[in-house]
């Protein structure tokens, strides 16, 4: 697993100032969660994290190297780095267990016969070990984001991403996604998420950074943000969500 270090991180879109100088840093087997309102930034960020979007300026360092230095070759970088987006973004016509292949069989160069244990092994930890062989119609909601949660450990990564996660899912089906989240945790994984889901920030982030307007406007534990936060704008956030 790995730490991550964000240094005056700043990206625009034409005159729209996304991000504005953003500075933080998660601990190896850290879970920090960004929270916010819609627009404030948070999607950008974990997009610029993953090298999706160039940063217009500042550093991002993957334990101690930096990675958003112009001119460097990004699928690398990307190989260490998972995401997972708000759409599960499967492709229909294969499997659960060939979605998960895909990447590592074209970034790694691995074979199917040299994948097919580990996979295995991860639908297993996950609970679903009897879904490799399904279509993703065939799935839920829920056991599809699981897949791609799946599709993004199988390279391996040392630092996971999650934009939203659970919005596009029935609420029935939302625990399930969390759950996941809850073990990857406990397994030390290093990760940043950006989420709308309040009670599961105050419940499992080692640190909670609340955004607005492309800045990080107040950081700390869950039980201060939540029960004692300081800035003006995280209170009125709060108090709309909560
Ligand atoms: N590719 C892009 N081109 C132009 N503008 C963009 C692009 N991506 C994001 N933006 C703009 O950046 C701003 C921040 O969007 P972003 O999606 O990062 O916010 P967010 O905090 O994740 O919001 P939400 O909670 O609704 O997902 C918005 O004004 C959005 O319109």
């Amino acid at each position: 697993m790995a730490k991550l270090e964000l240094r005056g991180v700043a990206k625009a879109f034409g005159d729209n100032a996304v991000c504005r100088g953003i500075d933080l840093s998660v601990e190896e087997g850290q879970m920090v969660c960004l929270i916010g309102p819609s627009g404030s930034g948070k999607s950008t960020l974990l997009r610029c994290i993953n090298l999706l979007e160039p940063i217009d300026d500042g550093e991002i360092m993957l334990d101690g190297e930096d990675i958003s230095v112009p001119g460097l070759d990004p699928q690398p970088v990307r190989a260490r780095i998972g995401i997972v987006f708000q759409s599960f973004n499967l492709f229909p016509h294969m499997t659960a267990a060939e979605n998960v292949m895909l990447a590592p069989r074209r970034v790694h160069g691995k074979s199917r016969e040299a994948l097919a244990a580990p996979v295995r092994a991860l639908f297993q930890r996950f609970g679903l070990g009897d879904k490799m062989g399904h279509y993703p119609d065939q799935l839920s909601g829920g056991q599809q984001q699981r897949v791609a949660i799946i599709r993004a450990l199988a390279m391996s990564p040392e630092i996971m991403l999650f934009d939203e996660i659970t919005s596009a899912l029935d609420p029935e089906l939302v625990g399930e996604v969390l759950d996941v989240l809850r073990q990857l945790r406990g397994e030390g994984m290093t990760m940043v998420l950006a989420t709308h889901e309040m009670a599961f920030a105050r419940e499992v982030a080692d640190k909670v950074c609340f955004l607005d307007g492309g800045m990080i406007v107040e950081e700390g534990p869950p039980a201060t943000i939540f029960s004692t936060p300081q800035e003006p704008r995280t209170k009125a956030f709060l108090k709309r969500v909560v």
